[in-house]
């Protein structure tokens, strides 16, 4: 079966006042109805590399290369008409604030209702039910007089449901999440959640969901991939990497965290910090702060370890290579 979504060698560069090696040579796959959760810290490239996905980056001063399929179609061949019926339509996007993809200025239902039209053709008035269905199924309170509401007279938790109504109301096959529940607090950022994973299941949708919250991955993703300085170092199922990670970033990352230290010991950080992205990595990024790198990390880029299917991590540890190095 076809992936819903395939990335092949994806590097973004902006240029500007100073260069940003933002993406690495990043490849992804995402089956049908999967949930692949994207994990590092900030500044590691999970929003680069989504927004890559929908050809969302500035056009000016920025290099893209690689390959983007969503749905087997090429994305990075697509002409702006092209673009405008994808977006929308085949793939969807949320954000951690909501007023990215909310219109101030436009009464809720009139903004679903418009999608709906203009990307299936259908009348105003079915455009309107579409809406109202919309509101409902992510429960939003009293959906028909909420129609009328404009996002400013919303809470945050309740602009958020607005937002999926409006990314899911065209029924897209994919959607890509940016941190959605980042602002929410903990009871709404639970319910927000719990709502995605079932309207994934039901609508039978993949996802990319971005997060720098091991928590929050674990309760929706089925697989992970973990960057590091617009790497991915790590990729496999959500099993595997929290319970077994073989890089030792994943490693530390899990470490620092109540979710990948089940048995409450005293929680671990990273010392360091990550690398400067001006210039493309010839080595391994993590080295300088790898407690188990030799020589050979700062020398040449790290073998990819194939630990099992769509399982990997990119160091010589878990490639077997620590001996010979
Ligand atoms: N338009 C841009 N121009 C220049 N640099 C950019 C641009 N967008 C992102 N960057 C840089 O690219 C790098 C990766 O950013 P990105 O937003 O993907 O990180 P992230 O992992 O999503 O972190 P966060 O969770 O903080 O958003 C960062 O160094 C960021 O400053």
């Amino acid at each position: 079966m076809t992936p819903a979504i395939e990335v092949n060698n994806l590097k973004v560069r902006f240029s500007g006042s100073r260069t940003v090696h933002a993406v690495n040579d990043v490849s992804l796959t995402v089956g049908q109805g999967e949930v692949l959760g994207l994990l590092g810290e900030s500044g590691s490239g999970k929003s680069v590399t989504l927004r890559a996905l929908m050809r969302l980056l500035p056009k000016r001063r920025t290099t893209i290369s690689g390959t983007v399929r969503v749905g087997g179609e090429d994305v990075m061949a697509m002409d702006d008409t092209a673009l405008s019926a994808f977006r929308g339509k085949a793939v969807s996007m949320i954000f951690q604030e909501p007023m990215l993809a909310l219109d101030p200025v436009y009464r809720i239902g009139d903004q679903i209702a418009e999608s709906v039209v203009r990307h299936e053709g259908v009348s105003r008035a079915e455009g309107r039910s579409r809406a109202l269905e919309m509101l409902e199924r992510v429960r939003i309170p009293s959906p028909k007089s909420r129609l009328e509401a404009y996002p400013h007279e919303m809470s945050g938790g309740m602009r958020q449901r607005a937002m999926i109504a409006l990314a899911l109301a065209c029924r897209p096959k994919v959607l890509l999440a940016d941190e959605p529940t980042t602002a929410l607090d903990a009871t709404v950022q639970i319910q927000i959640l719990l709502l995605l994973r079932e309207l994934q299941a039901e609508f039978g949708m993949s996802m990319i969901f971005v997060t720098h919250d091991i928590g929050v991955a674990v309760e929706i993703c089925d697989r992970i991939s973990v960057m590091y300085a617009g790497e991915v170092i790590e990729s496999g199922s959500l099993r595997d990497v929290v319970r077994d990670a073989r890089h030792p970033y994943a490693q530390g990352l899990l470490a620092s965290t109540v979710h990948g230290n089940p048995g409450g010991e005293r929680l671990e950080t990273i010392p360091g910090a990550p690398p400067s992205l001006d210039i493309a990595p010839a080595a391994c990024s993590f080295a300088p702060r790898c407690a188990h790198a030799v020589p050979r990390c700062v020398e040449a880029p790290p073998p990819v370890a194939h630990l099992g299917p769509r399982r990997m991590a990119r160091c010589i540890i878990p490639a077997g290579e620590m001996a010979a190095a």
